[in-house]
């Protein structure tokens, strides 16, 4: 494993050493609760709480720390640095850390499934190179200077996740990963609230093209397709419905996964199983081919790493429960991505099909008519039931043509379920971070007494 050390540390930084006895360290750490034996500890301001409170915490099992306050006391046997913006310090190792190493790094932005790729990108490339990837949900401006700091120096390939709220978010994350290929997902109504309009995400996204050599796109998101044009570099889309370099054919989706063709720019097809369910997963998995084919991987390579990747727990689970089919989809939900959840949902209809919804958070002004807008086109298609999780769906619920139950919240909404729920029907359940909608399968499962579930 490779060690930080404080040389380096004050390069990047430009910091003054106030303290100097431990030179190496073995990663870098923003929490005392979990900072590792020898690792350097660098105290955060955030939302609750400010990491210079906990100095003395951390410094019993780390070797130093970065501060912007200088702070009172002794700290023998430790080292200290000071900065004059701790956050910034972070991300200015990351920066050099990554400048300094021959790695491939691909960045993966865009509106829904950012994670899901990311994840199988990683796993098709694992299947020739050492890969280091940003780890679950951590894309923010904290978490992936995070991961980065945590190279060990032998990887090949870094995969990084680039969420954005805001204009310049994809921007201030390329500039400290520096990506050389970039995957673009799709551009939806997500954080409006931040973002303002759909041309500021799509804006926001493609940031990332003022980095990269190559883009691979979903040309089946046209919207997107066409932010891409006037890009200098080298464009790969992948697609199903409309012309694209790596497109799928012979797509056939089961209930707890998907066979197709992929269909590759070298004329070369290749069959492959997914283990995860829903048309959105190929799309996925077509982007993570569509960048392991730029980076030269064996056909074989591609089919392995896309049927060994079992999927990221909270996303579009399909789990047998009583006799029931609940897919589970908690993790996030914005008018994109529940309009795919809702095709699953009346695709994997047995009998009846009950749609729990929890509000869409972030939406700002577009927010009530994208609650009527989904409500109202649910019965037509096909659900039966709805339970309608939050103030903005319990307002929304009014449009909705058959039997509706609303719920304050999640847990209500578990004891709703458990009440009605038959053997045979299938249930979606989804709604934003914030509603936590994994508690509605927890009431579910202790019900049924299962007992608890990994999710
Ligand atoms: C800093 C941190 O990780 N905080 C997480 C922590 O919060 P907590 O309340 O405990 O602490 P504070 O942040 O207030 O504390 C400040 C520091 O003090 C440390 N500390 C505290 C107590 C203690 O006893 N000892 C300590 O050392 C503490 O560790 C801090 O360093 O826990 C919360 C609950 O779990 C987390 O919510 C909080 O996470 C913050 C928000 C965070 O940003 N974490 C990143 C590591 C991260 O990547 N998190 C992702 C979520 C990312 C996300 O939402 N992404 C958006 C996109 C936005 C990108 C854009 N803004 C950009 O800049 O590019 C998206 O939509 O996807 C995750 O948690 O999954
Ligand atoms: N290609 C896709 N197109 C549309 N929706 C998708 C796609 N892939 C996944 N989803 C939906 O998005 C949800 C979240 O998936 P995932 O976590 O992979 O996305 P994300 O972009 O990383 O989300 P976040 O920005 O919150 O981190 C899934 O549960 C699913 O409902
Ligand atoms: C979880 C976070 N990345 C996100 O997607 N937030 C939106 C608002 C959601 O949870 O739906």
């Amino acid at each position: 494993m490779r060690l930080l050390l404080l040389d380096d540390i004050v390069k990047a930084t430009g910091g003054k050493v106030l303290h100097a006895d431990k030179e190496e360290f073995s990663g870098l750490s923003i929490d005392s609760r979990t900072i590792g034996d020898g690792e350097l500890f660098v105290a955060l301001r955030g939302e609750r709480f400010d990491g210079h409170n906990f100095l003395c915490d951390a410094l019993k099992r780390g070797a130093g720390a970065i501060v912007d306050r200088e702070p009172g006391g002794v700290f023998e046997g430790r080292t200290l640095v000071y900065v004059s913006d701790t956050l910034r310090s972070l991300q200015d190792i990351a920066r050099q850390m990554r400048i300094s190493r021959d790695v491939q790094v691909v960045g993966v932005t865009g509106t829904n499934g950012k994670t899901t790729t990311k994840e199988l990108i990683a796993s098709v490339l694992g299947q020739r190179h050492k890969v280091l990837k940003t780890s679950g949900n951590l894309n923010n401006h904290i978490g992936v200077p995070l991961c980065i700091s945590r190279m060990h120096g032998d990887e090949t390939v870094m995969v990084i996740e680039m969420g954005s709220n805001a204009e310049g978010d994809i921007r201030l994350l390329c500039d400290i990963a520096r990506p050389d290929i970039a995957v673009v997902t799709n551009v939806g109504p997500a954080h409006l609230e931040g973002f303002g309009s759909l041309e500021m995400v799509r804006k926001t996204d493609l940031e990332i093209l003022e980095y990269v050599k190559t883009v691979s796109v979903n040309a089946d998101d046209l919207f997107l397709l066409e932010g891409v044009k006037g890009f200098r570099g080298k464009t790969v889309t992948y697609g199903i419905r409309n012309k694209s370099d790596v497109s799928a054919k012979d797509v056939e989706l089961h209930e707890k996964g998907a066979r197709f063709t992929i269909c590759f720019p070298d004329d070369e097809k290749l069959t492959v199983d997914l283990m995860i369910s829903g048309i959105v997963n190929v799309y996925n998995a077509l982007a993570a081919a569509s960048v392991a084919f730029e980076l030269g991987m064996e056909k074989d390579q591609i089919r392995s790493g896309l049927a060994s990747f079992l999927g990221v727990p909270m996303r579009l689970e399909v789990k047998e429960l009583s006799g029931a089919l609940v897919i589970s989809d908690v993790y996030n939900a914005n008018p994109a991505s529940m309009e795919e959840a809702v095709k699953e949902l009346i695709r994997l209809k047995r009998r009846r099909a009950i749609a729990v919804l929890g509000d869409m958070l972030e939406l700002g002004s577009y927010s009530e008519s994208a609650h009527r807008e989904l409500v109202g086109a649910l019965s037509p298609r096909g659900v039966d039931i709805l339970i309608a999780v939050g103030e903005q769906m319990k307002r929304a619920s009014s449009e909705f043509g058959g039997m509706r139950h609303e719920a304050e919240d999640a847990g209500t909404a578990g004891s709703i379920l458990s009440r009605i729920m038959t053997e045979g029907d299938t249930v979606l359940i989804k709604g934003s971070r914030g509603m936590r909608m994994e508690t509605v399968l927890a009431g579910i499962t202790e019900a049924a007494g299962v007992g608890e579930i990994a999710i």
